[in-house]
């Protein structure tokens, strides 16, 4: 099974959320004329890291979101992967991830599960708790936000429970784009399955932020890769690469689950 994924790597307007769905609109609009199977967003697109504000600008329990990126999903036929927004519910602000099919349905939801202290998350999110499967056209993928792809178990637990794509949304500063990188590949090759990394461009008072966006394959090749500029990236993924890498070199059969 073949799959067609476009990234949407976009500047994020500082605490503006009716402006970065301008924004998001208009990038749909343009990559669906490519007629991609997925589209993927960027972490906090809506805000940014505008978290003093998030109180006033997030997102109450996610719904204004999550009509937005079900009617755009629906509109175009299109799987959305949507990035991530601050969503604020009775449990507090939550950086948190929609998952929607062709039809607009929303088919799965994930809350970052690891707090970035050095960009102060801790003080103004509250962590998630479960993990972020779910299914794109019948294939077994997962969602996991940023900072999260420097736990190596993290993935791996997602990867055990059948994930073979992996989709990452991110805002991640320039100044570790090497981390970024590297750890994305790490992932790829350890679990052997595909990556899918979407990261803003541009900057916010703190940081200038990265870009290089990547498709990843089972083997560790990147399929295609993003400068540091606002742009958008496609690559087509092969799903029986997976199957076929596993058997090649076969680490989950091969795991000590008995010593670790
Ligand atoms: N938004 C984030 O989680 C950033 C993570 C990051 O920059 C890192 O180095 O890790």
């Amino acid at each position: 099974m073949r799959m067609k994924i476009t990234c949407i790597q976009m500047d994020i307007e500082f605490g503006d959320p009716s402006k970065n769905k301008q924004v998001v609109e208009a990038e749909v609009t343009k990559a669906i004329k490519e007629h991609p199977d997925v589209i993927v967003l960027p972490e906090l697109w809506t805000t940014g890291y505008d978290l003093s504000r998030l109180d006033e600008i997030a997102d109450e329990n996610g719904l204004d979101s999550q009509q937005f990126l079900s009617e755009l999903a629906r509109k175009y036929k299109v799987n959305i992967v949507g990035g991530s927004i601050a969503k604020k519910s009775s449990d507090g602000i939550t950086n948190t991830m929609y998952f929607f099919d062709r039809n607009g349905r929303c088919v799965g939801e994930y809350s970052k599960v690891h707090l970035f202290k050095l960009m102060d998350e801790h003080h103004y999110l509250q962590a998630g708790n479960t993990k972020g499967l779910f299914t794109v056209d019948g294939a077994s993928c997962a969602g996991i936000i940023c900072y999260d792809i420097r736990f190596p178990e993290w993935v791996r637990a997602h990867a055990v429970d059948g994930a073979e794509v992996i989709f990452v949304v991110a805002e991640w500063p320039l100044a570790r784009v090497e981390h970024w990188r590297t750890i994305l590949i790490s992932r790829a090759i350890e679990n052997q399955c595909y990556i899918v990394a979407s990261n803003r461009a541009g900057s916010d008072p703190k940081n200038e932020f990265a870009g290089h966006s990547m498709v990843i394959n089972p083997w560790g090749d990147v399929l295609v890769e993003a400068s540091k500029e606002p742009t958008q990236i496609t690559a087509t993924i092969d799903l029986d690469k997976v199957a076929q890498v596993r058997k090649q070199i076969p680490i989950f059969a091969d795991r000590r689950t008995d010593l670790y």
